[in-house]
């Protein structure tokens, strides 16, 4: 099985509390989910190699330490878009791929509309960037899409995953290791995860069909 980081950061669970508020309108939960896909970045930066390097300081010469990595940052579309936007905040030189997947909501499997990356990729690690990991349907059908494009190295992160989405992607993509911010009860008869967030993607670009929930946040 693959190793899962639940992040143990009280920042993150903070935010993540404010995350789920259905009192949390668009603004502040896109605000939310750049940050918190900072701060998850960052745990998932943490083994990544460097090389030396000498760079030149006001003062003299220095010895300096560069990714010696080809980043890659994968935005699941649509709601991976909001954590595209801090992965590149911590690493602005990363490639970005994009990958338009969405859940057939009667079959729950992934319908793929839209990829877009170089022929030649060159990436030797790409994070791969989604909220929610339900089913894990969508974040499995990714990882074979940038394995057939020929990265190496992946990763996954994502701010809610649902045991049954970690126990699919250990089956299926054992090699790809998961950093999340935390990990809740289960999915629902409609494989929504509980208690979860409702749906990511509709709350990061106020598309909610719910004239209910939207009354929440005028
Ligand atoms: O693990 P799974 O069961 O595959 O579910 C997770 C997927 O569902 C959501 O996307 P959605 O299909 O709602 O598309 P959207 O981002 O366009 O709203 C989410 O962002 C994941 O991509
Ligand atoms: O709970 C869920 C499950 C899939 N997609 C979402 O946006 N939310
Ligand atoms: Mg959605």
């Amino acid at each position: 099985m693959q190793p899962v980081f639940p992040s143990s950061h009280p920042i993150v669970h903070h935010k993540i509390a404010s995350l789920r508020d259905v009192r949390t309108g668009p603004a502040e939960f896109r605000a939310l989910v750049r940050s918190l896909a900072v701060l998850l970045g960052h745990e998932a930066c943490q083994d990544l190699p460097t090389r030396n390097t000498q760079v030149t300081t006001p003062l003299g010469p220095a010895t300096a330490h560069v990714l010696s990595d080809v980043v890659g940052v994968v935005p699941v579309l649509r709601a991976g878009l909001g954590m595209a936007d801090g992965l590149i905040d911590l690493i602005p030189q990363a490639e970005v791929w994009h990958i338009g997947l969405f859940r057939d909501e009667t079959t729950l499997r992934p319908t793929e509309y839209y990829n877009k990356f170089p022929v030649r990729p060159r990436l030797t690690v790409a994070f791969v960037v989604d909220p929610m990991l339900a089913t894990g349907g969508s974040a499995v059908r990714t990882c074979e899409i940038l394995k057939a494009a020929g990265v190496p190295r992946l990763k996954l992160i994502s701010l809610i995953a649902a045991p049954e989405g970690i126990a699919r992607m250990a089956e299926a993509m054992p090699d790809v290791p998961i950093h999340v911010g935390v990990i809740d009860e289960r999915l629902t008869e409609i494989g929504f995860i509980y208690p979860g967030l409702g749906d990511a993607g509709d709350r990061q670009f106020a598309t909610s069909a719910d004239p209910d929930e939207a009354a929440h946040h005028p």
